[in-house]
């Protein structure tokens, strides 16, 4: 079945572009009910019935009836009477069951971690004050995200927009309910984060070698020798680290 011939599926549904934002009253109503019945673990997709940007779902039950149909036919096929239920696993059926495990193997949350105070102001021209800073992590706390990466303790020189990273953390020490990731591109910096008060660290290396060489002033190599050790001393410091 294509899901856009399913009655479930066809409700006003229209796409919007990016200028035209999808307005709430326009999503489609999905009932708690239908919600259960569409359960990754009550529902599996059928493989050979894949289409392009849709698939056939099928309840376990329905799953274990085809299998045994086909298992049947196939013993019968090979003048096979052994019982089904003592049968191995074909690979067939391994590869079948392949986009089953995928989805019930997808994580089971997803982190959103909010690095406009870092990564935004850091690409500002005019320096922007501390307190302006601070009130914006505040707000970006308020409304709702708990990881907000609020700075970056990297040389003053290459980023002097963030130059006041230690009363930026001052400033935010008071805000509970929620965690202020740090850049730290090496362990100078992670020291000067961890005296800042800083929790939990970010570490950032390059796929080029010359991104690296303008981002961070090293090869691809030294970088990871580096962060090897900013990883360790955040280890034996009990500090999460995001890479
Ligand atoms: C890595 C370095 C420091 C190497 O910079 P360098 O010049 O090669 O370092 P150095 O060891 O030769 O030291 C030069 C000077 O910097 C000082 N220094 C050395 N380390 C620090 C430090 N941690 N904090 C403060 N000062 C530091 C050090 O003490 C020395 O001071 P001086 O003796 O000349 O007075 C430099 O290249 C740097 O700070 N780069 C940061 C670049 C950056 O922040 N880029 C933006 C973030 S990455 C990004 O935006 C991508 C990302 C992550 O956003 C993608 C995403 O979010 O998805």
């Amino acid at each position: 079945m294509n899901n856009l011939a399913d009655p479930f599926f066809s409700v006003n549904y229209k796409m919007s572009s990016l200028e035209e934002p999808l307005g709430l009253q326009n999503l489609p109503k999905l009932s708690i009910n239908r919600l259960h019945d569409f359960n990754s673990n009550s529902y599996m997709p059928v493989l050979s019935r894949m289409e392009m940007g849709s698939c056939y779902l099928e309840s376990n039950e329905e799953s274990a009836l085809r299998r045994n149909q086909s298992d049947a036919y196939n013993n019968s096929c090979n003048g096979n009477t052994k019982s089904l239920n003592t049968a191995t696993p074909r690979k067939e059926d391994e590869f079948r069951n392949l986009p089953y495990k995928i989805i019930t193997c997808w994580p089971q949350f997803v982190k959103v971690v909010e690095v406009g105070a870092r990564d935004g102001l850091q690409n500002e021209k005019p320096i922007i004050p501390t307190s302006v800073k601070i009130e914006l992590i505040k707000k970006l706390v308020y409304s709702g995200l708990f990881f907000v990466e609020a700075t970056s303790f990297v040389s003053p020189k290459w980023i002097p927009q963030l130059a006041d990273a230690k009363d930026v953390m001052e400033g935010i020490k008071h805000i509970n309910d929620a965690r202020f990731p740090v850049l730290t591109p090496n362990i100078r910096g992670f020291k000067d984060a961890i005296a800042a008060g800083a929790r939990e660290i970010g570490i950032f290396a390059s796929a080029s070698e010359s991104f690296s060489k303008l981002n961070i002033n090293c090869t691809i190599e030294d970088s990871l020798f580096r962060y090897r050790e900013v990883a360790l001393a955040a280890k034996k410091n009990g500090i999460t680290i995001r890479g």
